[in-house]
């Protein structure tokens, strides 16, 4: 096993009103992989990823990067590290160029007009080099976010959030971007509140519920070990309720009474589907189709979650 490339190790948050953010997480990022970090509102999201950047400071645990606690070798890790952050900070009356420009010398690196324009290009914001901020569309903007995160050319790309707001054929864009990126050798971290980004970029899957990781693997793995799946099935003539005796499948209706809905492991050995066919017959409840489904990551996430409200 290669040593990852960075080591999160018992990270405790507790802000200064008690609010307890992160309750001992530990997780592994991989060099060169796309970890996504789902989680609903207020998990701790945001508060792990700025620990990771240095902008808060943990309560306790560590952060180490490459073997090495990365509080004591600050300056030359944080160069490494670059940080799209949820809100959008840059000067409205400022250029493109000049914003992406100055945020390279902001990490002690000299002036470099090539590296600015080869970044500017590949987000394809080179036309709009002379452009004011406060002149870009929102979408645009978070672009020049993502540029000026590139700006002093870091290995390690955290974005919060990156495509809250924008629409489906940016937010597009931007997952080719961050594929790019990957291909290029950066290692992506993001947060989403978009199942869908997770699902379609990610190779690896964490899930924050109030300040602890409930879950991480492996994107596929996760869903083939946690997936269940869901036969559906049409029925000749509605229900108005579920019949007694079905209440061992303990199945769930769909469209007005048409549709029975019924979970079950996949892995298992007997999933209880011959029985319930049997039943049906029994019943003369007649049916017209039946169709499987594999749960999504949607649904484990949601299954994940649901505690929440409980808890
Ligand atoms: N500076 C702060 N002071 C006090 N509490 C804070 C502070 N920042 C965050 N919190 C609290 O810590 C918890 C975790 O917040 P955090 O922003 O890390 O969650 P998140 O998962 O990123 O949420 P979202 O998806 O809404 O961005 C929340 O209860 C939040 O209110």
């Amino acid at each position: 096993m290669t040593e990852p490339l960075i080591r999160i190790q018992g990270l405790r948050k507790a802000y200064g009103d008690g609010t307890e953010a992160l309750k001992g997480v530990d997780l592994d990022i991989r060099r060169g992989e796309i970890l996504a970090l789902l989680g609903p509102n207020g998990a701790g999201k945001t508060t792990l990823i700025n620990i990771v950047c240095g902008i808060v400071t943990a309560t306790e645990g560590q952060v180490l990067v490459e073997g090495r606690n990365w509080q004591e070798d600050f300056r030359r890790v944080r160069t490494r590290i670059g940080l799209v952050p949820q809100e959008l900070t840059t000067d409205a009356f400022e250029s493109v160029r000049a914003t992406v420009s100055f945020s390279r010398g902001l990490f002690g690196k000299p002036r470099d007009d090539a590296k600015v324009e080869d970044i500017l290009r590949r987000l394809t914001l080179w036309d709009k080099r002379k452009s004011e901020m406060r002149e870009l569309s929102g979408g645009m903007k978070r672009r020049v976010m993502i540029a000026k995160a590139l700006a002093h050319e870091p290995d390690i790309l955290f974005l919060d959030e990156p495509t809250a707001g924008v629409d489906v054929e940016l937010r597009r864009d931007m997952w080719d971007l961050v594929r790019k990126l990957r291909a290029d050798g950066t290692t992506v971290i993001l947060t989403t509140h978009y199942i869908e980004e997770a699902e379609e970029m990610a190779d690896r899957v964490g899930v924050i519920r109030k300040g602890e990781l409930v879950a991480l693997g492996d994107k596929n793995a996760l869903m083939a070990q946690m997936g269940q799946k869901t036969l559906k099935v049409s029925l000749d003539q509605p229900l108005s309720e579920i019949p007694a005796g079905l209440a061992e499948w303990q199945l769930g209706m769909e469209d007005d009474g048409h549709t029975l809905c019924y979970r079950f492991d996949s892995h298992a050995e007997r999933n209880g589907i011959p029985q319930l066919m049997r039943r049906l017959d029994e019943l003369h409840i007649g049916y017209r189709d039946i169709a499987t489904r594999q749960s999504s990551l949607e649904d484990i996430f949601v299954s994940l979650i649901q505690g929440e409200q409980a808890a």
